[in-house]
């Protein structure tokens, strides 16, 4: 790479909500908050030609993120890809701001985002003009499920699935999470022993659907996080066809359902029901099945559906309007279990853009 001329750029992702109802591990929506990461890469100073790094932070999450850039999810996943294509080290005098809005560990996929601007960061700073694809392939190497990811980075209302892969490409993309993002740098004077694992080409496919204008995500966000993996530990491994057939005759239905002007609640809010993860996330968030099961079109006008988002403890209601009414009755519930929430309106958002700066 050549680090003779200074150059600065953004790169902005948006905040996701997985699943949608039936959708598990298949689905993902890109909406109005975003990760924006602003990024000034300067000439190496003669004094400290090695320097790590500078890595600042404002918005959600600004109190807990690591600022070492062998810790934090973005640079880490940023070198990642740079040493899959022989750049062993961050460039010198590299400078990185985080402004972030999308709240940590709540189903909004801030770890998809995350990874993501790591992806477009690290093709960026080894000015590798990676394809979508072969970002996507990146992207999952280290979160393995593709609807966050993949609605981040292309936007829209996305459905995805992960290609049958053979048994060398199985165990290329099957190695732990920390080989393939180490968290310590080398040792003085060393490089990393081992080359990193490459992805398998191809690993994710996805399709765009179409989405009606007239519907918004209405995000109602419990102020505790609830991480992926706690939320995924409780699902059990095995699923009877009863509920499998459920979920996938209302995935079929959903994903034309919300396409079409006017939208019809009635098929909507069916269609949003799930058997395959929302009744076992329920222990962990009190209140949900309440929310999901009490507000419904006929009680609120306006609501088209409502579902855990992700992972949760967020629920995602779909509207054409009577929004506060939704929030304010599901916050009372949510009161009743001690447990306080904030809401936003948020419309669907574009992918992720890289914008060079003047
Ligand atoms: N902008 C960021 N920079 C660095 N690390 C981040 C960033 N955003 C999220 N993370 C990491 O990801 C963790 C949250 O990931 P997790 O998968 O548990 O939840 P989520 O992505 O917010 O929710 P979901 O996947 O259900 O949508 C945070 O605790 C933090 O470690
Ligand atoms: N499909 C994932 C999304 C969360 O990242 C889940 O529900 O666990």
């Amino acid at each position: 790479m050549s680090q003779a001329n200074s150059r600065s750029f953004t790169i902005r992702v948006p905040a996701t909500s997985a699943n949608i109802g039936p959708g598990f591990d298949v689905v993902g929506l890109s909406l109005t908050l975003h990760l924006t990461v602003t990024v000034t890469l300067a000439p190496p100073s003669a004094s400290d030609p090695a320097r790590p790094p500078r890595i600042s932070y404002s918005g959600e999450g600004a109190d807990e993120v690591p600022l070492d850039a062998y810790k934090n999810l973005t640079t880490r996943v940023a070198l990642y890809v740079l040493r899959c294509h022989g750049i062993s080290k961050f460039p010198g005098n590299l400078t990185i701001h985080c402004a972030n809005e999308i709240p940590f560990g709540r189903g909004l996929g801030s770890s998809g985002a995350a990874v993501i601007a790591g992806v477009l960061l690290g093709s960026e700073l080894g000015q590798l003009n990676l394809p979508v694809e072969r970002m996507l392939d990146f992207a999952l190497m280290v979160e393995r499920h593709p609807d966050n990811v993949t609605a981040a980075l292309v936007g829209g209302f996305v459905g995805s699935y992960l290609r049958e892969l053979d048994a060398a490409a199985t165990e290329a993309a099957s190695v732990p999470l920390s080989e393939v993002l180490p968290e310590y740098p080398p040792d003085a004077g060393e490089e990393w022993g081992m080359d990193p694992p490459q992805p398998p080409l191809g690993i994710g496919h996805y399709v765009r659907f179409g989405w009606s204008q007239s519907i918004k995500a209405l995000a109602i966000i419990p102020r505790f996080e609830l991480s992926t993996a706690k939320a995924r530990s409780v699902l059990p491994q095995e699923y009877s066809r009863k509920d499998l057939v459920f979920n996938l005759q209302r995935l079929a239905v959903l994903t034309t359902a919300l396409a079409r002007t006017p939208p019809d609640p009635e098929l909507i809010y069916e269609a949003m029901k799930d058997r395959v993860h929302q009744p076992y996330r329920k222990t962990l968030i009190p209140g949900l099945p309440e929310v999901t099961n009490n507000i419904t079109p006929a009680t609120h006008p306006g609501l088209l559906g409502i579902c855990l988002s992700g992972a949760g403890p967020t629920i995602l209601a779909l509207a054409t309007g009577g929004f506060e009414a939704i929030a304010e009755d599901a916050r009372a519930i949510f009161q009743t279990h001690g447990i306080e929430v904030d809401w936003k309106i948020l419309e669907i958002a574009g992918g992720s853009v890289v914008e060079p700066h003047p």
